[in-house]
């Protein structure tokens, strides 16, 4: 007897099971079965039997799952309790997938088992104590958000250090091809013509750290401080830098932290102070080209840097790219702390709300560890990617690569997140979220979904919130599905309401019963989306669309399935104009621009290929599908590369329903029940199966070690209650009943910062002993598959769980 070919012929036969089962219970969309249940008596009984017994098999499961562990066991007497109870349903998954991570670490011998008092030790100390009453710094701004701006971004940078074009250059707008006025990135030129110093293609002997135990930062929190700061910064020749950023109680999201390390010294830097603005000085270090600025996973901080403080970065070596370049089996920064120092980042502190003052000495800690070796790690790196490239090939010439990659970085531009209520796109539109998410709407529902994620938009702007705050997602679904008519049944409906919904709850009933009013006569679900997704398909694939002027539409194998509304999409021109500015402007071709720029009023897209059934995206946390809040890569900037890589190298995961990691096997996809089943095919043309395994990736795209998941888990869990009920949310926390913390004129917490030296607290001996390296299943990976990269970066703006 062999176990473990007895266990991969048990594993085999399961999973044959499953994908049989799962390809017959995809073979009629979900969409068809109300159909053919009036057809059918027969067909409607038998679906309902084996829809008790599946309920039942389900609920058993769970409760053999949750035996042995704290989670509550969910009933699941019908269907409609599935959704109720998913907080459960994922809560036991959780769990299940936690012991299975622990009982292979345990396995591999990669962990000790701990004594339950150890367990209560460890779990005890990594605790974020979230503050109950935390008032909103962005109100003691000098510049406080509106978050109504339209049109492009105007730079906020007042001078414009190491120009080569003058600042009032940078900031002439342009109408771009599609007629959406724009500003330049206004330090374009500079890093476009920007050249790496000819040192950085030497080897060199790494310069050591100084010990991170025994050093501590320099808190920066006054504009003396500084000023300071800044007179060290320009005495280096190359320097670290980071950034950590709150979204929750915010439209836009706020740099919180920013950190700084030269090769012998740290500064935090608390970008919460009314006079935050003035950071702006920092151009003269981070725009100076005799200055390398190393970053790791860039691409957010940049915006970021743009969007609050007015920040460039000329000179950027992102290792980020580095690592993907030299083809790590990990990217993440958590992943090249290990690999170069043997350090364990304390990555559970990543979501932690980085409003709290003072910080915490983990939340010092964790923020300072992010860039106090990043420059011996990039070191380290420089030499491997010399080592590794053969200069006199363009394709070999990895230190190249990574330069040009990280140019592309730094030229990012933050574009305002404007709301397109009619087609739903963009980072903060409706189409990203209802498209994931298998629902059957009859025209009224889907009206109602629409105008109640566009009022929770206006609402979130309105009051400075993100939306996630205001309402989670589910409570949309469930509004749309159950149309409540009064106050009373939207309480009951999305159980946990924010103060803001309760206050402005008349409202919602007004805009529930105006827009299932106007959905009667309204386009059928499928319809929209498949139609919206061939737009997005089409401006994509910009060669593939063909745009005509008078509606008509090509033929195509796609418009069969459109049922109840004519062949043509019809988009008002402004609206496109605006869009392709946002979304997709840079993909268009000339030739498109010009055609579009000649259009008056309708334009009718007739598209070649079909969609893709599956969406077609994970994000880090693996949150459910409705949650899937606007995320950082959901900028315009981060979309349309994401596009574009799409469009290159198409690698798809399919996220079903819920649970945080979903794994796919061979053709094994979830079909949403928009009645695309016909049209599964991929941007080859060719039926797409999946068989990556979806994994837990980090904002950097790279594998997640154990402790990043369970911390992900447990953030996500926290996510999920704000999802679901609103737990955790801190709605309380409008409540005066303390002193609110004077952001403006707080005293340096300088002094109140400092970690005790010698604590062993932060010390990497003692961080080892706590907690050993954790087995990482997928470390043996070549790579992390390509496609996946741009859609797990999404997120905030509006992160929380790295995330289109
Ligand atoms: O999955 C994630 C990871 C990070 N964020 C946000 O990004 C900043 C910076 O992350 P670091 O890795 O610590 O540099 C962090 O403060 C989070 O706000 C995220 O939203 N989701
Ligand atoms: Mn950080």
């Amino acid at each position: 007897m062999d176990p473990a070919a007895d266990f991969k012929s048990l594993q085999e036969t399961i999973q044959t099971a499953l994908i049989a089962t799962t390809r017959t219970a995809t073979s009629i969309s979900a969409g068809d079965i109300p159909f053919q249940r009036t057809l059918d008596p027969q067909l409607a009984s038998t679906l309902d039997t084996q829809n008790a017994r599946l309920l039942r098999l389900t609920e058993r499961l769970l409760e053999s799952v949750a035996t042995n562990s704290h989670s509550t066991t969910p009933k699941l007497p019908d269907i409609e309790s599935i959704d109720n109870n998913w907080r459960d349903v994922v809560d036991v998954l959780d769990s299940l997938l936690e012991k299975a991570d622990t009982s292979l670490d345990e396995f591999t011998g990669a962990v000790k088992r701990m004594t339950p008092a150890e367990e209560q030790g460890a779990a005890a100390s990594k605790a974020i104590v979230y503050p109950k009453h935390l008032p909103k710094p962005q109100l003691s701004f000098e510049h406080v958000p509106t978050n109504n701006e339209t049109g492009g971004f105007k730079p906020l940078l007042t001078s414009k250090p190491h120009a080569k074009v003058p600042l009032e250059e940078g900031l002439k707008t342009y109408i771009d091809a599609s007629g959406s006025e724009q500003y330049p990135h206004p330090y374009q030129v500079e890093i476009q013509s920007y050249k790496y110093p000819a040192s950085l293609y030497e080897k060199t002997e790494p310069i050591q750290y100084l010990p991170f135990e025994s050093t501590t930062a320099t808190f920066v929190d006054t504009p003396e401080a500084l000023a300071a700061m800044l007179a060290e910064l320009k005495t280096a020749k190359e320097i670290a830098i980071d950034l950590e950023h709150h979204d929750n109680r915010s439209y836009i999201g706020i740099v919180s932290l920013m950190q700084i390390s030269t090769r012998n010294k740290d500064w935090i830097i608390d970008t919460l102070k009314p006079w935050r603005r003035r950071l702006e000085c920092l151009n003269e270090v981070f725009a100076d080209p005799s200055i390398l600025k190393v970053l790791h996973g860039a691409y957010m901080d940049i915006v970021w840097l743009q969007r609050d403080l007015g920040l460039y970065i000329v000179g950027l070596f992102d290792t980020f790219h580095a690592a993907r370049t030299l083809g790590y089996p990990g990217a993440s920064l958590a992943y090249l702390l290990k690999r170069f120092i043997d350090f364990d980042a304390q990555k559970q502190y990543q979501m932690a709300d980085w409003r709290i003052r003072p910080l915490s000495p983990e939340l010092f800690d964790y923020a300072r560890a992010d860039t106090h070796f990043l420059l011996y790690v990039f070191d380290n790196m420089r030499n491997e990617l010399i080592d590794r490239s053969t200069f006199s090939n363009p394709d070999e010439d990895r230190i190249q690569t990574v330069f040009e990659k990280s140019m592309e970085t730094a030229l990012q531009r933050y574009e305002h997140p404007i709301y397109d209520a009619k087609l739903g796109l963009g980072p903060v539109g409706w189409y990203r979220l209802l498209s994931r998410t298998p629902v059957t709407y009859s025209p009224e529902q889907f009206s109602v979904f629409k105008a109640v994620h566009e009022w929770r938009d206006k609402i979130a702007r309105l009051e400075d919130e993100s939306v996630l705050f205001i309402m989670p997602n589910h409570a949309i679904f469930t509004i749309a599905r159950t149309l409540p008519e009064d106050k009373t049944s939207i309480f009951a409906a999305i159980h946990n309401v924010s103060p803001i919904v309760r206050m402005r709850a008349d409202e919602l009933v007004n805009v529930i019963s105006t827009a299932k009013a106007a959905g009667k006569d309204g386009p059928q679900l499928n319809d929209e989306l498949l139609k919206i997704e061939c737009i997005r398909k089409a401006f994509r694939r910009q060669d593939a669309a063909v745009i005509t002027n008078n509606n008509t539409v090509s033929e195509t194998p796609v418009l069969e399935n459109i049922q109840s509304n004519p062949l043509t999409i019809t988009v008002e021109t402004p609206l496109l104009r605006a869009k392709s500015s946002q979304f997709w402007g840079s993909l268009l071709s000339e030739d498109m621009r010009q055609r579009i720029k000649s259009f008056t009023s309708n334009i009718s897209l007739a598209l070649p290929l079909p969609p893709l059934t599956a969406e077609i995206f994970s994000d880090a946390t693996g949150s459910t599908l409705e949650d899937q809040t606007p995320k950082v890569e959901d900028t315009p900037a981060m979309q349309e590369e994401a596009l574009a890589e799409e469009v290159q190298d198409e690698v798809f995961t399919v996220k079903q329903k819920g649970g945080s990691r979903k794994r796919t096997a061979d053709g094994v996809t979830k079909e949403p029940a928009h009645s695309f089943s016909k049209l599964n095919i991929s941007n080859s043309g060719a039926t797409e199966e999946f068989n990556d395994d979806q994994i837990m990736l980090g904002k950097d795209d790279a594998p997640l070690s154990k402790a990043d998941k369970n911390a992900r888990r447990k953030e996500k869990k926290r996510k999920a209650a704000q999802e679901t009920s609103g737990e955790g949310l801190n709605y309380d926390d409008t409540v005066e009943d303390e002193a609110p913390f004077d952001y403006a004129n707080a005293p340096s917490v300088l002094k109140a910062q400092q970690p005790e030296k010698g604590s062993g607290r932060h010390g990497k001996t003692d961080r080892k002993k706590k907690k050993p390296q954790g087995f990482n299943p997928y470390a043996k990976m070549a790579d992390v598959p390509k496609g996946l990269a741009r859609s797990q970066r999404e997120s905030a703006g509006r992160s929380k769980t790295f995330t289109s």
